[in-house]
This record gives C-alpha cells, sequence and structure tokens, in this order.
C-alpha cells in the first residue's frame, strides 16, 4: 500500500524530532502500521532553516494552505504551539477533512470542546499523546488501558522545568530566584517561563487528563492554579525533617459532591516513589477501583521523547483512519453523548491536609492560642515542630511548624485568618496543602 501523506506544521524542537524519529525508525513503523509514513511537505517560517532538518527532498512551503488544501495529504501535524494560529490551522484542517495530531496542551484545554466537536462533526481523529507528559503514554493507558476501571484520582509531576527547579532548591538549599536563574542558564526554563512556574503549563494538562478520566468536558478555566514563585527553602527543609517532599503535583480526584481540578505546590511522604522522581522528569500516579495505584514515569519533553508521542499517534491515526468513527477511540475516551455534567468543585471546598508555618513571638500561651483557632474550627494536628530562630532587637521569634489531617479548605482559610490576627503572629503565615497519595 502507498504510503499515508502527512502535512507537518511548525519544524522546531517537536517538528525536528518528529522527522528524525519517523525517518530512522521509518522500516519498523511500516511494519506496525501497516504501510509507510511519509512527511509529504512542511510548513515553516524560514524555507533555509526548515531546509537544514529535512534536507532536499522533502518540500517545504511557507503558506499552510498548500498543506490544509492539499488533497493528497491525510494527516495534519501541528506543532506551532500557542492558541491563535494553531487554532486557526487545526480548524481549516479538519473543516478539510485531515486527522490531527498536536503536542499543544495550551490549545486543548483552552478550546477542546470546540475542536472535538469539530473533529466528531467531520468524521476525524485529533489525536494528543504527546501534550500531556510529553513521551510517556498516559493518554493511551488512561483512554484504553484503563477502561475497566472507575478512576478515583489522578496526581502528576507534569511540568518538568518546575520540576528541575524544585529538584536543585532541596538539593542547594537555595531560593526560588537563585535556582530559576541557572534554570534559564541550562536551558530548561524558557526566556518567558511564566506558564512553567505560575502552574499554567501543569492546569493545561491535568484538566485534559480530568476530562479522559471522569468522561467529563476539558475544563482549564476551572481548574485552581498555583505555581512555585513564592515557596522558600526554609520549607523545603522543614517539611523534609518531617518526611515529605515538595512538588508541584497536577491533581483531579473524584468526590460525592463534584471533581477537584487542581495544580499547587504539594508535599507528598518522602517515601512514596512519585516524591523521588527528580530533575525534568515527568510521573503520573493513577489511583483506580480495580488495578488500585499504578504510576507512569519518564521523560515530558524534549525533542525526540515528545515525538515518540507524536509518531505513535500517526501509527494510530494510519491504522485506523480508514475505519468507520464509532469504532475509533473517542476523543474523551467515554462516548461524547456520555460526558457527564459533574462539576468543578471550587477550591474552598477541596479537601485536604496542610503545613503550615507561623512565625512567632517566643511567649507563653501562644502556642495554646494558635492550637485553640485550629480546634474551634474543628481541625486536627498531626504533627507539630517547633525551631528557634535568632533574636532580632530583644524579641525572641520561633518557627512553628503544624502538619494538620485532612479538612476543608474554606475552613482552613477561616483558621488562618484568625491566626494571622493575632499579634504574637509576626509574619505572613506558610500555607501548603500535603496530600499522601495512598
Ligand atoms: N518542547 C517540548 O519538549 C514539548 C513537549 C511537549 C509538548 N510541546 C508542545 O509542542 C508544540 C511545539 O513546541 P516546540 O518546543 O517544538 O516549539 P518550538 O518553538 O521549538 O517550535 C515551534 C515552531 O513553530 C514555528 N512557528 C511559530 N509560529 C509560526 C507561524 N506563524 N508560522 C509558521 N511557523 C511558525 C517556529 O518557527 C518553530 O519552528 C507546542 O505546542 C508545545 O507546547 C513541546
Ligand atoms: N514546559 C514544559 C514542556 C513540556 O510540555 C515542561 O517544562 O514540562
Ligand atoms: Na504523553
Amino acid at each position: 500500500m502507498k504510503p499515508i501523506q502527512v502535512g507537518l506544521l511548525g519544524i522546531g524542537t517537536v517538528g525536528s524530532g518528529t522527522f528524525n524519529v519517523l525517518r530512522r525508525n521509518q522500516e519498523e513503523i511500516r511494519r506496525r502500521a501497516g504501510r509507510g509514513i511519509e512527511i509529504h511537505s512542511v510548513f515553516a517560517r524560514s524555507i533555509e532553516r526548515a531546509r537544514k532538518v529535512v534536507g532536499d527532498d522533502v518540500k517545504v512551503v511557507t503558506d499552510a494552505n498548500e498543506i490544509i488544501s492539499n488533497p493528497e495529504i491525510d494527516i495534519v501535524i501541528e506543532l506551532i504551539g500557542g492558541y491563535e494560529i494553531a487554532k486557526t490551522l487545526v480548524m481549516q484542517a479538519i473543516a478539510a477533512g485531515k486527522h490531527v495530531v498536536t503536542a499543544n496542551k495550551a490549545l486543548l484545554a483552552v478550546h477542546g470542546t470546540e475542536i472535538f466537536a469539530a473533529a466528531r462533526e467531520k468524521g476525524v481523529m485529533v489525536a494528543f499523546e504527546a501534550a500531556v507528559a510529553g513521551g510517556i503514554p498516559i493518554i493511551k493507558a488512561l483512554r484504553e488501558g484503563l477502561t475497566a476501571n472507575r478512576i478515583e484520582w489522578i496526581a502528576g509531576i507534569i511540568n518538568g522545568t518546575t520540576n528541575f527547579i524544585l529538584s536543585e532548591m532541596r538539593a542547594k538549599g537555595l531560593d526560588f530566584a537563585v535556582v530559576l536563574k541557572e534554570a534559564q542558564r541550562l536551558g530548561y526554563a524558557e526566556a518567558d517561563p511564566t506558564f512553567d512556574i505560575e502552574g499554567v503549563d501543569a492546569a493545561h494538562k491535568v484538566a485534559i487528563v480530568s476530562a479522559i478520566a471522569f468522561g467529563v468536558p476539558v475544563q482549564f478555566e476551572k481548574a485552581y492554579v498555583e505555581g512555585i514563585t513564592k515557596l522558600q527553602a526554609a520549607d523545603i527543609s522543614y517539611a523534609e525533617q518531617l518526611g515529605y517532599r515538595l512538588k508541584l503535583l497536577g491533581i483531579t480526584r473524584r468526590r460525592d459532591t463534584g471533581i477537584e481540578l487542581r495544580v499547587h505546590p504539594t508535599l507528598v511522604p518522602s517515601k512514596r516513589l512519585i516524591a523521588n522522581v527528580e530533575g525534568a522528569m515527568n510521573a503520573v500516579l493513577v489511583h483506580a477501583d480495580a488495578v488500585g495505584t499504578s504510576l507512569y514515569y519518564g521523560k515530558g519533553a524534549g525533542s525526540e521523547p515528545t515525538a515518540s508521542a507524536v509518531v505513535a499517534d500517526l501509527v494510530d491515526v494510519t491504522r485506523l483512519h480508514t475505519a468507520d468513527p464509532h469504532h475509533r477511540v473517542p476523543h474523551l475516551a467515554f462516548q461524547h453523548d456520555s460526558l457527564a455534567t459533574t462539576p468543578i468543585l471550587p477550591i474552598e471546598e477541596v479537601v485536604t491536609s496542610f503545613y503550615l508555618r507561623l512565625q512567632v513571638a517566643d511567649q507563653a500561651g501562644v502556642l495554646a492560642r494558635i492550637t485553640g483557632i485550629l480546634a474551634e474550627k474543628g481541625i486536627s494536628i498531626d504533627a507539630l515542630l517547633q525551631r528557634p530562630q535568632d533574636a532580632d532587637e530583644g524579641q525572641s521569634k520561633t518557627d512553628v511548624i503544624i502538619m494538620t489531617h485532612e479538612t476543608v479548605e474554606g475552613r482552613m482559610n477561616e483558621a488562618i485568618a484568625l491566626m494571622q490576627a493575632l499579634p504574637t503572629v509576626l509574619a505572613p503565615i506558610v500555607r501548603i496543602r500535603k496530600e499522601e497519595l495512598n
């Protein structure tokens, strides 16, 4: 059979990896897919730069329309990134009856509902394994491998840049700003690292994963998002002494009243495998009723690790592109007419346990007042640690660290407001959520 023809939009880090992996492994890929997969044309801004990757045999165009309206092309890969151009081109490709493969989590998190609806209407596939945790086949696992299960929760390290920064902060005892500079120098963090460090990239990914796990629409706009920019080395060190590691987790969990969807720095018991995922690596923990807890670990970014997922999607699409659309795997794992309207819970209704650090005056009765407020709010204390600080202008200060049992966030907010108002609490209270993940 004649090779299936692919148009590639964007040939940067992931685009060039995709081209190279496809070419290097073409024979293996052909044996798996049942026919060859060939890059027909590449859309790039600079023909010269694209030629450096693809050589002279592949057509390079500077007008995307030459790909989208070409009847010889069956599949379009979008690897430009961002919202506007990517969305226009993906919607045009779908309208032209082409299957789409994309690594663009930002696009799917924000416009997924519209894109999937358009694809369904046209009977084409939109495949996006590379969009979440790069090369780790987590979309495949959730959509296909775990379909027997009722999924209870998912917690993942799904942003490599922030995991690298947190690993460095812990290993070297440095504060956030210092490590960010180092990460940028080493090329881990982008020149504008906002989406990574503010948790937005992880929220894009967890919104996609949540939809597939629970059979609800992608609802990034309802996610609670908190990044790592305000974290201090002192809290990483105190948490370590109490047996916890700090990770930026994307978490989604089924509750009786709705679905939790959140990204924030999270303390995890040091003995958990996921707590020991270091550097830029990713890991996703899935808890489901039949299989129990399973962990998916690997490279969440990089040219060829991400291309691994893009090419796997190409193989899937090649195998299924002549199949009746009803026989394909639904975009969000559940049949589209079976998606649920379960609400996403506001953060005030989320249930977690907490780490609190209070800088207090070292006086009689201070601790009693603090624990009194927690008791009044029905919040139970799990562990308590007191560390003296240097005396400052004659006043003796101390750090009090409190680990609580689970409580609803709204109640913790009330307790923190009351504690913060005490004259003996000398600095803003640090609060970090904690998850046992068992
Ligand atoms: N880099 C990774 O490790 C990684 C991992 C997972 C997902 N992704 C996603 O993959 C996508 C691509 O990321 P990347 O790292 O390869 O980015 P990149 O910046 O290296 O590549 C993007 C390419 O698109 C081209 N481009 C931008 N605007 C264009 C336009 N208007 N017309 C034509 N070409 C244009 C750029 O010139 C560049 O070659 C993004 O959606 C990203 O979020 C990347
Ligand atoms: N910026 C992302 C790239 C992969 O999506 C990360 O750091 O993980
Ligand atoms: Na993936």
